[in-house]
């Protein structure tokens, strides 16, 4: 547990674990003596010695000062470590996350991933407790039943006896409890994911008239959860009640071996009997604390089980980066990915020799059926993952030796499902330049054709979005995201362009500000839209994860080979679907 903590905080945390695992230990001796003080007063008291009793409250009281004065600082100090150790947990956090290949977010559930923060922000304010709960509950009876075992060592004997016993009955409780812990802590997660999950996919069950499917799933991760947390509760419970119990039948047998003890003793006299009953006393009083290490070996474990979480996460293997960026060189080419092999999952290959050059200040259209590749190639480009073999060049550097935040410098990501914050739409548009004036962000978003947007909306520039641009149309949110990317105003600008069909004034919108957005720049855009395609300087055709034809789209439609055919096909799909729409009307009319 302590080599886990120091792995995941480093030096100058393993310090201060250091200093309040000494600081509960040092105050739980200062207890231990305070109670062992407490012995020669009672004995003295049995055997009416009022003189000698006072005598020992003078050490008694300087002890018991000196042990408030400490717990006070370490009460301080655990506080303290505690709120460090969550800070410094939430910042590593953070920049893991930032350094985390995106693949992680595909394969972790949003679920997984509150449990981890949730039982993260928890598990070093439990760690805190449970070593002092440890420290205090260890060290106190052992001081006490070293004094006992010199006053009665039979007593203390029979205490030891019991005390493994005791621990042993505590043990075998808590694996039941720390397994119904890992169910509980499991259908939490469950629960959340499927609640997100619920709350996410709301338009898509609704459009298709399947709320129930969506609520039945919810409903029955919620009565998992329901059905686990009850058994959670009934076997903690049970184990205090056992824990009491067990404590209890430890008294009783340390008693009855005094009674034993104590009947020959009656023979001897009345001194003996008075350090009989106070080793008794005292050595059940050390008794006590058993049910407490119990409690805080399952704190322990928890959190054991919530650091190794948050450890699996910490260890996972980020994109290397080097300390410095390399410099461009001038090969005129902005883009190149030569050779490039490329798989989500090993032995699987989405992308295999692909060969691309984007001259600069040219664009070029990714064209292809479904799941060709397109995404993933302009993924591979903004370095989100790395190609398994071949190379991935930005102005002729491989993107593998240019820092993050230098290779972010040269791209702006337009992507097709823009996300836009529960803000005011200058806000949105801000993120491209957090520090731009007012009017950077009005002319960038004037040459996105935002402005119309701007216009019909009450509160204009001020006005908010809705949580991830709600109250805007797909169109309207991927002119947004380009007057991020003017506004960033990087040389190389990589966009997915709206799939789905838009309307005429969406459309010409678009590509106004496409066309803004390429005066000067280097675009490659996975393009949907037949005039992106056709007003492209080159476009480059994908298969199955394989260039099968590049040129200009004079060229490929004069070679009349595959990309010729898919262009008459989208053509076809274009211009049936534009008679659906005009022959939508005279359906609504009556006959
Ligand atoms: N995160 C991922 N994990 C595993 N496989 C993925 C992932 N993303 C894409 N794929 C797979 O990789 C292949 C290429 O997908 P990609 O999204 O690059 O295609 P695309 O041409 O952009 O498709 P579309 O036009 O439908 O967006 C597909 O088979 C897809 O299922």
């Amino acid at each position: 547990m302590i080599a886990l903590l120091d792995k995941i905080f480093g030096d100058a945390a393993r310090r201060r674990i250091r200093l309040l695992i000494a600081a509960s230990a040092g105050n739980a001796v200062l207890e231990g003596i305070a109670v062992a003080l407490c012995i020669p007063v009672l004995l003295e008291l049995l055997r009416r010695d009022i003189g000698a009793a006072g005598l020992w409250l003078i050490p008694l009281a300087v002890v018991v000062a000196g042990y408030w004065v400490v717990n006070a600082v370490m009460e301080h100090l655990g506080t303290h470590v505690a709120a460090t150790l969550r800070r410094e947990l939430f910042a590593r956090l953070a920049d893991k996350i930032i350094a985390l290949p995106l693949g992680w977010f595909d394969s972790t559930s949003a679920g997984s991933v509150t449990a981890l923060v949730t039982g993260g922000s928890q598990a070093p304010l439990g760690v805190v407790t449970a070593l002092k709960t440890i420290a205090e509950t260890v060290i106190p009876p052992v001081i006490v039943l070293v004094v006992v075992l010199f006053l009665d060592w039979p007593v203390a004997v029979a205490v030891l006896i019991v005390v493994p016993l005791l621990w042993a009955l505590q043990r075998a409780v808590a694996g039941p409890i720390a397994q119904a812990d890992a169910d509980e802590a499991g259908a939490v997660a469950d629960a959340n994911a499927r609640l997100i999950e619920f709350s996410q996919t709301q338009p898509v069950l609704r459009a298709s008239g399947r709320e129930d499917r969506g609520l039945g799933e919810l409903s029955a991760a919620l009565h998992h959860r329901h059905a686990t947390t009850n058994k959670q509760i009934l076997r903690a419970t049970a184990g205090l009640n056992v824990g009491e119990l067990s404590v209890q039948l430890g008294f009783v047998i340390v008693l009855a071996v005094t009674v034993v003890i104590g009947s020959g003793a009656w023979q001897v006299g009345a001194n003996d009997l008075a350090r009989l009953i106070t080793a008794a006393v005292f050595g059940i009083w050390a008794l006590r604390p058993i049910g407490k290490i119990s409690t805080a070996m399952l704190i322990i474990n928890g959190s054991a089980a919530a650091l190794g979480r948050i450890d699996a996460l910490l260890s996972h293997p980020e994109l290397a980066e080097p300390d410095s960026s390399a410099k461009a060189t001038s090969t005129g080419n902005a883009i190149e990915l030569r050779d490039v092999r490329f798989g989500y999952r090993e032995g699987i290959d989405v992308l295999s020799q692909v060969n691309i050059t984007v001259p600069a200040g040219s664009t070029t259209a990714l064209v292809g059926p479904s799941g060709s590749g397109k995404t993933t190639t302009v993924n591979l480009v903004a370095r989100f993952w790395d190609a398994s073999s071949g190379s991935v060049r930005v102005d002729g550097v491989d993107v593998r030796d240019l820092r993050g935040e230098d290779l972010m410098d040269r791209i702006a990501l337009v992507p097709q499902d823009v996300y836009l914050f529960d803000d005011t739409l200058e806000a949105n548009i801000r993120v491209g330049k957090p520090d731009a004036t007012g009017e950077e962000v009005r002319r960038a978003a004037s040459l996105a054709q935002v402005d119309s947007i701007v216009e019909r909306l009450p509160q204009g520039w001020q006005n908010p979005v809705g949580a991830g641009g709600s109250i805007l149309s797909g169109g309207e949110r991927q002119r947004v995201s380009i007057a991020r990317a003017l506004l960033k105003d990087t040389p190389i600008v990589l966009l997915d362009e709206a799939s789905s069909a838009l309307d005429a004034r969406n459309e010409a919108a678009i590509a106004a500000a496409l066309g803004e957005l390429g005066r000067g720049r280097t675009l490659l855009i996975i393009a949907h839209q037949l005039s992106t395609i056709a007003d492209a300087d080159h476009v480059v055709y994908l298969r199955g994860g394989q260039v099968v034809e590049s040129g200009s789209h004079t060229e490929l439609f004069a070679a009349d080979g595959e990309y010729a055919r898919f262009w008459r096909e989208q053509q076809r799909a274009r211009s049936w679907r534009l008679r659906e729409r005009a022959s939508e009307p005279a359906r609504g009319r009556p006959a």
